[in-house]
């Protein structure tokens, strides 16, 4: 049974993160961008991830970072993937010898076969939806169904994502993995157990019809 992962995003307690895990979670995110409201700091986050459990990634999020500060980072906290959500280009995404996604935003006239042609080097596309001036964390969903399913990449997909429409979006696009944020919070940068257990249920019940 193919069984599609789960990525929780915006960890900023180390309480979160071991209930996560314990949700079932298979990838913490840690969103370095000061501007969010869930944004760490390098020492914050290695902090955190010290308090963790093996088999599970660690993914720093970066939004227009500068490679020192992306550098920085990847000094201090052992990350596992890296997660470019700005305007990053292929070559800047690829330099740290880290696996990385690529977060494009959907926006109508958004190109996905040639946006995956230029990231080739990415472990996985990430597809958020688009809201002119936010870099992402917007709570909102877009349509799932204009997602090839023929892409070469693995596809993670993000936007709006809640307990209650998590099955919905495995079954219309049957991405790699899902990445939710803001629809398991019970306050911006606060996760909520019993949400991300729902979250994590429902993924596992749509990935049992889909067999
Ligand atoms: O979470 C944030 O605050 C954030 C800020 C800037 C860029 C990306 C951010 N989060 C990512 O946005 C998507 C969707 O989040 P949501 O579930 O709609 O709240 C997700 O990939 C987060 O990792």
């Amino acid at each position: 049974m193919f069984r599609t992962r789960v990525k929780i995003c915006g960890i900023t307690r180390a309480e979160d993160a071991l209930a996560a895990i314990d949700a079932g979670a298979d990838a913490l995110g840690f969103v370095f961008y000061a501007k969010s409201p869930r944004a760490v700091s390098a020492a914050q986050a290695a902090d955190i991830i010290a308090q963790l459990p093996p088999f599970v990634s660690k993914v720093g999020l970066f939004v227009n970072a500068s490679a020192e500060e992306v550098g920085g980072v990847l000094k201090s906290c052992a990350l596992d993937l890296l997660q470019f959500h700005g305007d990053e280009l292929p070559d800047f995404c690829a330099a740290f010898a880290v696996p990385y996604m690529k977060a494009l935003r959907m926006r109508d006239d958004m190109d996905l076969v040639a946006a995956a042609n230029s990231y080739s080097s990415a472990s996985a596309l990430l597809l958020d939806s688009y809201k002119p001036g936010v870099p992402g964390g917007t709570g909102e969903s877009f349509d799932w169904h204009r997602i090839p399913r023929d892409l070469d990449h693995h596809i993670v997909l993000a936007g709006g994502l809640r307990p209650d429409n998590a099955a919905a979006a495995v079954v219309t696009c049957g991405p790699y993995g899902l990445d939710v944020s803001g629809g398991v919070e019970q306050a911006p940068g606060i996760k909520c157990a019993q949400k991300m257990t729902e979250f994590i249920k429902a993924v596992s019940h749509a990935d049992r019809r889909e067999d």
